[in-house]
């Protein structure tokens, strides 16, 4: 089902209000990149995004290698960042408070 595309402005408000998220102007994707202590904490944070994921139905584009899990966010049914994408970087963020 297509999904309405976040405005140019809406972008650049999260990006001004996290600082910590890029824009990857190619993929049109939030990124960030998170670093823990060693790889059993990345992939109990990876656990907690995956609950997130299947609970708000918008799962994210990731890898990880050993402490590190980068994370790129965008909305495949829209082409490009959407309020979805929004709304999940801020429910990952949450999750770190
Ligand atoms: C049918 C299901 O709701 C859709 O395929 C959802 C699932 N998760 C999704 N995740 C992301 N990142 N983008 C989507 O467009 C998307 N669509």
């Amino acid at each position: 089902m297509p999904i309405e595309k976040l405005s140019d402005a809406a972008r650049e408000a999260f990006l001004a209000a996290h600082s910590d998220w890029c824009h990857d102007g190619v993929r049109d994707a939030f990124t960030r990149r998170f670093v823990f202590a060693d790889f059993s904490a990345a992939f109990a944070f990876m656990t907690r995004v995956a609950l997130l994921a299947e609970k708000m139905d918008h799962h994210p584009e990731w890898s990880n290698v050993y402490n590190r899990v980068d994370i790129a966010l965008t909305t495949h049914d829209a082409g490009g960042l959407s309020a979805r994408d929004v709304a999940m970087a801020e429910a990952i963020e949450a999750l770190l408070a």
